[in-house]
């Protein structure tokens, strides 16, 4: 890698797109377009464009990153197609499949289909990438390094994992937060006032989080080691881990939401 990025082509800078450009522009950010016909910047060392007919004739992207929603892919990936003999697409489009992607790229284009989620705002992002046949050595390297600015990432060699991926920690955060309003509103409950419900809730949900990227212990042991015997949270977690309780819920939503991303596929 050179000291900045190469020319990089973003369709789609809302939530996921954004922060993954956040991240970029600390690597360091060479040539950078953006095509989002509703976005509001400002996006400092990129510029943004409204339409993809406006990109300049001679740009010649490295990559291009797919980050518009699933649905809108077989309206903008043909506009893209002509970059295909030099450029690798990063999509972090969930359920769209490689398959679905060449189809509208061109068969042989080199696509990475990758699933991160949002901690990548705050550079604490997990992603699961995979690289398609035909993807270079160098072009696996750039998305690695694309990929890699909002966080962690590991490879697979098996598209397929992309849908359970997808539902664990593309949607993870999602369950994490929510957990995070149940608290709050309990602690409500309770008779706790409501800002420091709040308060309270965030924080713990927050500093268990950091607890445990610090902890090389198991999350069942860091369990474990808040849980009494005979104490108050034995009695919570009797609620909480009955069979049809959260380990039911939590096999159920994973898996409706792997099916969803199959749906998503085509
Ligand atoms: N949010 C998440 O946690 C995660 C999302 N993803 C994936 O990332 C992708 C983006 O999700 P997210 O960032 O949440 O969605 P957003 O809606 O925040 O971002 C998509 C952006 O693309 C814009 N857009 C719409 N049409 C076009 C177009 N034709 N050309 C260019 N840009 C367009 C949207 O504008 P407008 O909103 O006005 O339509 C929006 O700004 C999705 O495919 C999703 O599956 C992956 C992992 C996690
Ligand atoms: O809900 C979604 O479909 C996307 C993919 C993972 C997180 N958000």
């Amino acid at each position: 890698m050179t000291d900045t990025l190469p020319p990089l082509l973003l369709i789609g800078c809302g939530k996921m797109g954004g922060a993954m450009l956040a991240g970029w522009r600390e690597r360091g950010l060479g040539e950078t377009i953006i095509v989002d016909p509703f976005a509001t910047g400002p996006f400092p060392g990129a510029t943004l464009l409204r339409d993809a007919a406006e990109i300049p004739a001679g740009f010649a992207p490295a990559a291009v990153i797919l980050a518009t929603k699933p649905q809108e892919a077989p309206a903008t990936l043909p506009i893209h197609a002509r970059f295909a003999g030099s450029a690798v697409f990063v999509s972090i489009m969930a359920g769209k499949t490689v398959a679905f992607m060449q189809g509208l790229l061109g068969a042989g284009s080199a696509v990475v289909r990758a699933m991160p989620n949002t901690p990548a705002a705050v550079r604490q992002g997990f992603t699961v990438a995979y690289a398609a046949p035909g993807v270079s050595a160098a072009q696996r390297a750039l998305a690695d390094t694309l990929l890699g600015a909002t966080g962690e990432i590991a490879w697979v060699e098996e598209e397929g994992l992309l849908d359970p991926v997808t539902a664990v920690s593309g949607g993870g955060p999602a369950y994490v937060f929510l957990l995070a309003e149940l608290l709050e509103r309990a602690a409500v409950e309770q008779g706790i006032p409501a800002d420091l419900a709040r308060r309270m809730a965030r924080s713990t949900v927050a500093g268990s989080g950091a607890l445990l990227a610090a902890s090389t212990e198991d999350a069942a042991q860091l369990r474990k080691n808040v849980t009494s015997p005979k104490g108050t949270t034995e009695r919570a977690l009797a609620v909480l881990m009955e069979e049809k309780a959260w380990p039911d819920h939590i096999s159920r939503a994973i898996a409706a939401a792997t099916a969803r991303s199959r749906e998503l596929a085509g």
